[in-house]
């Protein structure tokens, strides 16, 4: 297969709950301190490796604008159009939401855990109103704003149902212009990126719960003239530095609690 076009896909920097080891998801946290210095990192690092973006695409969710925006920064590239879609949301953790992963791990055992984290099909325990973020999401003015109405935006999402809800997205706003020849980048989350990266490659549902990503290391994807990935994907940076960074992420859903 030859390779004829190139993505970048990048999961945000860290952020405030990443810190605090609790499950995010679609409540609106800024980056930490670490987070905002990783996103500006990871500019520099592209900078220097001449990326040129010609579009950038985010989720609706701070975290994934606020890191796009540093990077360009970064870059020098601030003036490069960007499209946001809560189709590339971080997946829904439905009633995990705000719960520190070491705690569930601890009530629920590891392997329930990891199974909630990174299995294909299992969605978690839907949200519902007495849920303490319930109402801080669904009376958010973004959420009037989508190209679904409010009641039909999920209550809890497996990867399977994130995959499902971001497919029309790519095949109908981003994979036209990677057709087109341009230069993108996807500055989004661990889950939604996951998915993208499965449809692309073609990861198996079972290998799929092999895959975490770290956060704020640019991720690049080699396709060829129909979009499937040619090789696999390829973290950008120091390789020893990212596989630590993995294996913090993977030992966050571990019941001793992670090492900062
Ligand atoms: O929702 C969250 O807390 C994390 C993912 O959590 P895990 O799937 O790694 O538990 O998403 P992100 O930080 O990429 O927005």
């Amino acid at each position: 297969m030859v390779e004829k076009y190139k993505l970048v896909m990048l999961r945000h920097g860290e952020g405030a709950w990443n810190k605090e080891n609790r499950f995010c998801s679609w409540v609106d946290q800024k980056l930490s301190i670490d987070g905002v210095e990783e996103a500006r990192a990871c500019g520099r690092h592209l900078k220097s490796l001449g990326f040129e973006f010609d579009l950038v695409f985010t989720s609706i969710l701070s975290r994934s604008i606020q890191t796009a925006w540093l990077v360009m920064e970064e870059m020098g590239q601030e003036w490069v159009p960007t499209q946001s879609s809560w189709r590339l949301n971080e997946r829904h953790y439905g009633a995990l939401i705000g719960l520190n992963r070491a705690e569930m791990a601890l009530n629920h055992g590891e392997e329930q855990v990891k199974i909630w984290r990174r299995s294909y099909d299992v969605a978690p325990p839907p949200i519902d109103e007495s849920h303490p973020y319930y109402h801080e999401i669904y009376t958010d003015r973004r959420y009037t704003c989508c190209d679904v109405s409010q009641e039909k935006l999920p209550k809890s999402e497996s990867l399977k149902e994130v995959l499902e809800r971001l497919l029309p997205y790519w095949n109908e706003m981003i994979s036209p212009e990677v057709k087109k020849g341009k230069m993108i980048l996807i500055s989004a989350h661990g889950n939604s990126t996951r998915a993208l990266l499965k449809h692309l490659e073609g990861i198996s549902d079972t290998d799929i719960v092999n895959v975490t990503l770290p956060t704020g290391v640019p991720v690049l994807l080699e396709l060829d003239e129909d979009l499937h990935a040619v090789r696999p994907h390829r973290f950008l940076g120091n390789q020893e530095a990212i596989q630590a960074a993995i294996k913090k992420v993977e030992d966050q859903g571990k019941a001793l609690p992670a090492e900062k």
